[in-house]
């Protein structure tokens, strides 16, 4: 009798998927075969994805002085899995057993059960310093050497190492954020966010169900405090949608138009708003064809590479590839572009993109100052920015490696721009 289905063999699913084919975590697990299992397996065959996504280059570093040619892929990623439990602290000599009754289950991986148990009874001979020891390539191959360029192969190291520290939760709150991380027993971060401390679920802990703050990376809390205050203006928030920036306008007291193309995700949008008892205007539509009024200020969250987001989603290298790049940076340009018409005269631009590549940030503002007179970018005077921080250009650049003793933040960059009387092509 093969015995019950463990959560490891849905993660191997999911694991094949994400690597063999490419597939975001997100899509796996929404799945009607996820769906069906209970929350409890489904939660820990997500953690089995996602660290062994994060720990994959420690993991195969280990596995490849074992293994004379790599062995198809279930089986390797068989091998990677067990790998990262044993080295995490899993006990041996059972997820040594459960690994090769998983290779048993399968007709392809069945003839291998003699290598993996070989192989991962090496691993489990292995000092722990090893593994702290071994070298993190949580980049795809396409990305190293261009973010090499960009910001030189000390930082790609120690960006990738940041990629395998699980990340924190940072929220941002309506008000009193001093008080919140009492409350929650978290850091008030000097940019104003609150990292909160002990894990658990998080919508259940004080305030949550009185939306009187809303989960937000640290670095994606930035770039709404660029346009200072912005009590009863009109502020327009383009590719708005789950609405993190949105909130945090509503709660600075703006009047908020949020506009977003996609009708599910500005669903959740309009759930947030209702749990936070916050408001916006709501708009639906393609940004390159909104034409309605002109606003005090506008923030541009552009969709991107997405590639500073990498240590919340390892599955993002498996997934993302450098084609499609150049059409992003030909979209933000795009809606740049649009956006300016809708801005009036003396009015702030914020755009942002949580992209470790320069194309999606630094390039795009000088681009957009070389096209457009009457625009200059701004020097940015927000609490918790370092100096060093601010690129040639005036923007904000922000990388996973900043903040280690805290933990790190999201990869991000942001200019603050301010338009004087009709923007015209130069
Ligand atoms: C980076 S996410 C925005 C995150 C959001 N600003 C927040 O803080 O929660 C990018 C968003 O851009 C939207 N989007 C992409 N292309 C768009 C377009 N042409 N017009 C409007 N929205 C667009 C996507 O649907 C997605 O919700």
């Amino acid at each position: 009798m093969p015995g019950p289905i463990s959560p490891r063999h849905d993660a191997l699913d999911g694991l094949s998927q994400i690597i063999g084919e490419g597939r975001m975590l997100s899509d796996v697990t929404s799945d009607a075969t996820w769906q069906d299992l209970a929350p409890a397996e489904r939660a820990t065959a997500q953690r089995l994805i996602t660290e062994t996504l994060r720990f994959l280059g420690r993991a195969d570093y280990l596995l490849t002085p074992n293994l004379t040619r790599q062995p198809p892929l279930r089986v390797m990623n068989l091998l990677r899995m067990a790998t990262v439990e044993l080295m995490t602290g899993g006990a041996a000599h059972g997820v040594v057993n459960e690994a090769v009754k998983l290779a048993g289950r399968n007709r392809k991986t069945a003839p291998m059960k003699g290598l993996v148990n070989a192989v991962l009874r090496k691993i489990t001979a292995l000092e722990p310093a090893v593994w702290d020891e071994a070298p993190d390539t949580t980049l795809p191959k396409w990305l190293r050497p261009r973010l090499a360029k960009a910001w030189s192969k000390k930082a790609v190291a120690q960006i990738e190492r940041a990629h395998a520290v699980p990340p924190p939760v940072d929220i941002s709150v309506k008000s009193d954020a001093q008080g919140w991380a009492e409350k929650l027993q978290g850091t008030l971060l000097p940019t104003g966010s609150v990292r909160l401390g002990a894990r658990g679920q998080i919508s259940a802990l004080p305030g949550f169900e009185d939306g009187d703050w809303w989960v937000q990376d640290a670095a994606a809390a930035v770039p709404v405090n660029l346009l200072g205050d912005v009590a009863k203006k009109r502020v327009l928030d383009i590719c708005a949608a789950p609405g993190g920036k949105t909130m945090q306008l509503a709660a600075k007291g703006a009047d908020v138009t949020a506009l977003d193309i996609s009708e599910t995700r500005m669903a959740r949008l309009r759930e947030n708003l209702q749990r936070t008892h916050l408001a916006a205007h709501t708009v639906v539509e393609d940004a390159l064809t909104f034409e309605d009024g002109f606003f005090d200020a506008i923030l541009l969250d552009a969709p991107c590479s997405a590639t500073g987001t990498i240590r919340r989603h390892p599955d993002l290298p498996y997934v993302k590839t450098q084609t499609g790049i150049d059409e992003l940076v030909a979209l933000q340009r795009a809606l740049l572009s649009r956006t300016l018409q809708r801005l009036k005269p003396s009015g702030l631009l914020v755009y942002c993109t949580c992209s470790l590549l320069r194309e999606e940030g630094e390039d795009q503002i000088k681009w957009l100052v070389s096209q457009y007179e009457n625009l200059e970018v701004v020097t940015p005077d927000v609490p918790g920015i370092e100096p060093d921080w601010i690129s040639s250009e005036g923007g904000i650049r922000l990388r996973p490696d900043y903040w280690p003793e805290l933990g790190g933040m999201d990869g991000f960059y942001m200019a603050l721009l301010r338009r004087s009387g009709e923007p015209s092509p130069g």
